[in-house]
């Protein structure tokens, strides 16, 4: 009899063999997709890193204590702005008289910058706006801006400057003849809380609106632009005149704005870019900075709260030489009405010879004593104010300013006419309007406001 064969054995082996043949497939299997993972992780990076080189993405340094929009307006991709955008911006930007400017204003919900673009708008300019609309002061001002100009049809794009695609991109779509730059920030005290943002805002910004300027731009814009009384900083001299040293800042806003200085004449020199700075000297007025002494003096006083009021640390009053918004608009549009045209050629090649570069004051020549704007305000308001006077902090004010304007005065005839107590009562009547306060029937406002 036969015995059947014993096949256990080679049962085993070859269960043992499928099993390895399992083993190295199923290992084969997650080699390779771990390949294919590592594959596809390594082409999504170049391809992020080649958009990134190709689109570079805006600088963006956000100030610590306030909120800043900071919304491109670029939506599609590639970027571009959207068909009726760029309608709108051509529509606001053409001027309406021949051979009238066409102004990017920078700050346009500003207090300078609002008026300024209402002025060259009303002579036939074309004016688009810019604005990041921080919220360093109440934005809801701003916006109340943004809706006159809106009114007047002077459009004003939400963005930050530092988002330099988006200006490179405004520039290369409309040949603005003219850039009137006041975006800033502004304020000689607060750098002490926040010194980031005066980088970020009076350097970062400038530069990156210079090599927009100069690169982008086809033809490249005169810019005209805001520095600040303050550079004078320490300076005991008097008046002060454009050719005085500025070697002692003493604030960080003041050190920012003697940086911004040297830069245009880097820009200057190496693009042909025409540039003029202004060096504006405490302007206030109707919708003026809620941040500023007078403001919120005025403010204070109507609410029967203290006021400070400081002194230099040799007991004197503390003087500026306020000045009133109507007159620096017209130095404003007299610097833009005489800025050459920029030398330099399209994408920043070389310049066809030196370009402009100026630097103006533009003060009202006559210092008035804090403590007599207090007193005029008090008339004004009809309401004696609670005052504390304090030494002056040293955290950037400087005891007095005085502008020599003979410069502005000789190449575009500028000539301030308006005294403090006369702009004060100018600013009260707005700020009871707009604020819809009922002044006391004896104050020195509501009795000129009868007289009308
Ligand atoms: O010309 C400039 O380049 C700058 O002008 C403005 O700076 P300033 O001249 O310092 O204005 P502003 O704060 O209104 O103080 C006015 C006066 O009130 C005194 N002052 C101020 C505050 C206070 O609590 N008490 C006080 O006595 C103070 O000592 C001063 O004497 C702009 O803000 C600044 O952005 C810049 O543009």
């Amino acid at each position: 009899m036969a015995f059947p064969a014993d096949t256990s054995k080679t049962n085993k082996l070859e269960r043992y063999n499928s099993y390895l043949r399992r083993l190295s497939s199923a290992k084969l299997l997650s080699a390779s997709s771990k390949l294919l993972f590592r594959a596809t992780l390594l082409a999504t990076i170049l391809l992020i890193l080649l958009l990134i080189l190709h689109y570079p993405l805006p600088l963006s340094i956000h100030s610590p204590s306030f909120s800043s929009p900071h919304r491109s307006l670029l939506t599609s991709f590639p970027p571009s702005f959207s068909p009726s955008l760029s309608r709108q911006i051509r529509l606001s930007a053409t001027p309406r008289r021949s051979s009238g400017l066409s102004v990017l204003v920078t700050g346009a919900a500003g207090f300078i910058g609002t008026h300024c673009s209402l002025s060259l708008k009303k002579r036939g300019d074309g004016v688009v706006g810019l604005d990041n609309f921080n919220s360093y002061y109440d934005p809801s001002l701003k916006r109340a801006r943004q809706a006159l100009l809106a009114r007047h049809s002077i459009l004003i794009l939400e963005a930050d400057l530092n988002d330099s695609l988006l200006l490179s991109h405004l520039f290369s779509s409309y040949p603005f003849s003219h850039v009137l730059h006041l975006a800033a920030q502004a304020g000689v005290r607060y750098a002490a809380k926040n010194p980031h943002s005066y980088i970020s805002s009076n350097v970062a910004a400038l530069v990156s609106l210079f090599e927009s300027a100069a690169k982008s731009a086809d033809p490249q814009p005169a810019i005209v632009w805001a520095s600040s009384s303050s550079v004078y900083g320490l300076n005991k001299k008097s008046p002060f005149s454009e050719s005085d040293p500025t070697d002692n800042p003493a604030s960080l806003y003041a050190a920012t704005k003697k940086a911004g200085e040297a830069i245009a004449h880097t820009y200057n020199h190496i693009y042909g870019l025409s540039l003029t700075a202004l060096r504006f000297f405490t302007v206030y007025g109707p919708m003026g900075r809620p941040d500023m002494a007078y403001f919120f003096f005025t403010k204070s006083i109507l609410a029967g709260k203290p006021i400070t009021i400081f002194r230099t640390a040799d007991g004197k009053d503390v003087a500026r030489d306020f000045t009133y918004i109507d007159d620096v608009v017209k130095g404003c549009l007299g610097a833009l009405d005489t800025a050459e045209k920029s030398t330099g050629s399209p994408g920043g090649g070389p310049k066809s010879g030196p370009a402009q570069l100026r630097i103006y004051n533009l003060g009202n020549t006559s210092p008035v004593p804090v403590t007599k704007l207090v007193s005029i305000l008090e008339g004004l308001l009809g309401v004696k104010a609670k005052k504390n006077v304090v030494t002056m902090p040293t955290n950037g004010d400087v005891p007095f300013t005085h502008a020599n304007v003979s410069l502005a005065a000789g190449d575009f005839g500028y000539h301030p006419t308006t005294d403090l107590a006369a702009g004060l009562r100018k600013f009260v009547r707005w700020y009871v309007h707009y604020y819809g306060i009922k002044l006391k029937p004896s104050s020195g406002e509501a009795v000129a406001a009868q007289r009308l």
